[in-house]
């Protein structure tokens, strides 16, 4: 065994890294739903059993769906039958925490989750029905790896694997014919598609199947393909649930559909959404839901919201003119609750620097007028383009907050760490075991390749590692893991403490100091996990972000966000970078528009 050394005694702490205030300020839904405008308490408390919501940005949907369900616990629905879904992590412990700040212990068993996650937990919950049985999740970079690998077998010149690993999942999603969306989106005649891509389609295919990983899509596709099929799954899910609330109703896709559609005659639904905000075109979101609800759920009723909240009458004026520009018919025009005036205004910069100084110079403005740093709200479309700005905050020593960093596990230190436990929870595993032998000094992709196949093989007789045949670090770092499998935090600073060493020197030119304390964070979401696949399997589908773990910072600090970082969030004056149209598909001169208090999201998508 190695010895522990004391620079990574590290792990060991048991200190906080943050997290939510558990502390709950209690209040009744009758206050709540007196507090609603007629719009909305109409909406919140409607009898009809098939509903949709149409609201603008920042006119109270969340709120809405909140009073929802408590007026459903307060009117004797057992928590426990109602399902919120949304489309983020963040989104669904909104939901549940604030009806549990309302309701307390009466709303204990309210379920909130993303889509996904609730499928997985419907898969998990009844592995025998569905199959599955010991399946391993996989994540985009797993998958990019099968991809590029069947890829490569093919003739050169084909279009990337990753161009057609999106193209693949969106014809999923969205429930098209692969070959036709790969005509229209690769550049390749039919012939071409059948000859060369469809057989990368097949190989990737047959290696999930062989070593037993569901991906992304397959955690919808599995649930909606059974729920077709059987009516058996239907009535079970009927009987779980009464109601099924659907946030974001826009960026529901036709696989999503089909998952709901055999449970409309079964429970009741509730969809939410806001056809000008879908954000997920790209994994094949299909708004025209929205649209044809009525059509689609015969005898559904539908409620708009208008009444804006958020933002002043100069902002929603510019917004709702936008929205006129649509080819889509857009009718619900925002009108501003609050009565204070202020006009957006658009400046342009030839050079990035001059516009960061410049947003910066704006927000030490305000402070000068005696608001806080966090009254100021900096938006961009991607985290690179918030470089500059930060430069200038470092340079004026200015703290700021970043909101949508990377994702944690899918950062490559994380990934190294993980692929150890992942061997441990499944020995099988091929592409953990690459990726860990290769941490190692002088084992490159051969040697690991032949270690990882004489593992498997010995696997396949014996039903174990063979230890003895893997070099010594590499065999005690999994083993003292595998000791301690069943208590997850403990396991990653076992993990932690054997491969700092290792990972320090791999990662010498590369940031180490500020990538090691990740593990600590992984450490505190692993707290109360007692299998490695559940834990990471929770996170692959629901990911988290690096800047979701640190905690509210104590310090007033300026919020820069990525736009898809900041739905919900708040601020006086909101600066948006690269805002000219064409910059949000390709890099434009920086220009920066300066508005009081405008929706983080909704202004120029
Ligand atoms: N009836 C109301 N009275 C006062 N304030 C309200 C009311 N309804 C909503 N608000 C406020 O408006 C803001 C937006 O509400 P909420 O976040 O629920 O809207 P949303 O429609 O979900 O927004 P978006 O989808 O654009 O993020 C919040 O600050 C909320 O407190």
């Amino acid at each position: 065994m190695q010895e522990r050394s004391k620079a990574t005694d590290k792990y060991r702490t048991t200190a906080s890294l943050g997290g939510a205030d558990k502390s709950k300020p209690v209040s009744a839904t009758v206050s709540l739903l007196n507090s609603l405008n007629e719009q909305q308490r109409v909406a919140a408390t409607t009898e009809s059993r098939q509903t949709l919501v149409r609201a603008g940005a920042g006119t109270g949907k969340t709120l809405t769906i909140v009073a929802r369900c408590a007026h459903l616990i307060e009117s004797g629905v057992q928590p426990q039958q109602i399902q919120a879904l949304t489309f983020t992590r963040k989104s669904a412990a909104e939901i549940k925490s604030r009806v549990e700040n309302l309701l307390g212990v009466q709303a204990a068993g309210l379920n909130a989750s993303t889509f996904h996650s609730w499928c997985m937990t419907l898969i998990r919950g009844n592995e025998d029905t569905w199959g599955y049985k010991g399946w391993t999740v996989i994540d985009p970079e797993d998958q990019l790896t099968i991809f590029k690998i069947a890829r490569g077998r093919c003739e050169p010149g084909l279009p990337p694997a990753a161009s057609i690993m999106n193209c693949y999942s969106f014809a999923r999603n969205a429930q098209q014919r692969f070959i036709q969306v790969a005509v229209d989106r690769l550049g390749l005649t039919r012939d071409q598609i059948e000859e060369f891509i469809v057989p990368v389609i097949r190989d990737y295919e047959e290696v999930k199947r062989l070593n037993r990983y569901i991906d992304y899509d397959d955690v919808l596709a599995i649930v909606g393909m059974q729920l077709q099929a059987s009516d058996k799954l239907a009535e079970w899910i009927g009987k779980m649930y009464s109601h099924l609330l659907i946030d974001e109703m826009q960026d529901t896709n036709p696989l999503q559909w089909q998952i709901l559609r055999p449970l409309v005659s079964r429970l009741s639904l509730y969809c939410v959404g806001d056809d000008a905000q879908s954000i997920y075109g790209f994994r094949g979101a299909d708004f025209a839901s929205i649209y044809n609800f009525q059509d689609i759920i015969p005898g559904s009723k539908i409620y708009k919201l208008t009444d804006n909240y958020r933002s002043t009458q100069g902002i929603l004026d510019i917004s709702n003119w936008l929205l006129r520009q649509s080819p889509l018919s857009y009718d619900k025009d925002l009108v501003a609750q609050r009565s204070e005036e202020s006009t957006p205004a658009l400046e342009t910069f030839g050079a990035e620097q001059t516009a960061a100084n410049r947003v910066i110079d704006l927000v030490e403005e305000t402070v000068n007028e005696g608001e806080k740093l966090k009254d100021n709200l900096i938006l961009v479309r991607a985290s690179y383009i918030a470089r500059a700005v930060e430069q200038v905050c470092l340079q004026r020593e200015i703290p700021y907050r970043f909101y949508g960093g990377y994702k944690l596990l899918e950062s490559a230190h994380i990934r190294d760490l993980l692929s150890a436990l992942r061997i441990v929870a499944n020995p099988l595993d091929q592409l953990a075991w690459l990726r860990y032998l290769m941490l190692f000094p002088k084992i490159g992709e051969v040697s690991a390749k032949r270690l990882m196949d004489e593992q498997i093989a010995h696997l396949r007789a014996h039903s174990d590692i063979d230890y003895s045949a893997l070099p010594s670090p590499v065999a005690d770092t999994l083993s003292d893991i595998r000791q301690h499998q069943n208590v997850v935090p403990e396991a990653i600073t076992v993990a932690a403490e054997h491969l700092d060493p290792v990972l320090e020197k791999n990662y010498r030119n590369q940031n180490w100091d500020r990538r090691w304390p990740d593990f600590l964070h992984l450490k505190s979401l692993a707290h109360g996990h007692t299998s490695v696949a559940g834990f990471v399997e929770q996170y692959i589908i629901d990911p988290v972000f690096s800047t979701e773990l640190t905690g509210e910072p104590s310090e007033d600090a300026v919020i820069i966000s990525t736009i898809h970082s900041s739905k919900g969030m708040e601020a006086n004056h909101v600066y948006l970078l690269h805002a000219s149209p064409a910059s949000f598909q390709r890099h434009e001169p920086l220009t920066a528009t300066r508005s009081k208090k405008i929706a983080g999201y909704s202004m120029l998508r």
